[in-house]
């Protein structure tokens, strides 16, 4: 099965962390922590600050990686590094995402994830 490498930042603001809505595809309307996809010169951590600056117009400082999470999609298997970020400068602007929102411990099972999230929110939970 083809494998995809994605990298995602968890953005956390004091005891928030910062999830956004997919604006386009298959999983439309459904929630995820921003990233994408690793191309092949980057490390993961320069793939992230890519990613974040062009989906969100901010620079990011990379942190501790949380996890990386292995799912089985049905057309491929998703490989994707986790890690806590903290904005640095900028002001956030959706570039990509249809909605967007900061999320404390107990808002985390109040919007609808992306199946392979549902492995990473437990460990986010335990650190919030
Ligand atoms: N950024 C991100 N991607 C995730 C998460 N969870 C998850 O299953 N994915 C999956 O990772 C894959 C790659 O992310 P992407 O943002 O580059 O995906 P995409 O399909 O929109 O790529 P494209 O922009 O090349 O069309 C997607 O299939 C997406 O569904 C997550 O929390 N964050």
């Amino acid at each position: 099965m083809k494998v995809v490498r994605v990298v995602a930042a968890v953005i956390r603001r004091e005891d928030q962390v910062f999830a956004t809505a997919r604006g386009y595809g298959e999983f439309c309307g459904q929630w995820e922590f921003p990233g994408g996809k690793i191309e092949e010169s980057e490390t993961p951590q320069q793939a992230l600050i890519r990613e974040i600056k062009e989906e969100l117009n901010v620079d990011i400082a990379v942190g501790e990686c949380i996890d990386t999470i292995e799912y089985d999609y049905a057309t491929f298997h998703l490989s994707m590094d986790c890690f806590w970020a903290t904005i640095i400068n900028g002001q956030l602007e959706l570039k990509e995402a249809q909605a967007a929102k900061w999320l404390s411990k107990v808002d985390l099972d109040s919007v609808t994830w992306l199946p392979a999230d549902i492995l990473l929110i437990d460990k986010i939970k335990k650190v919030l």
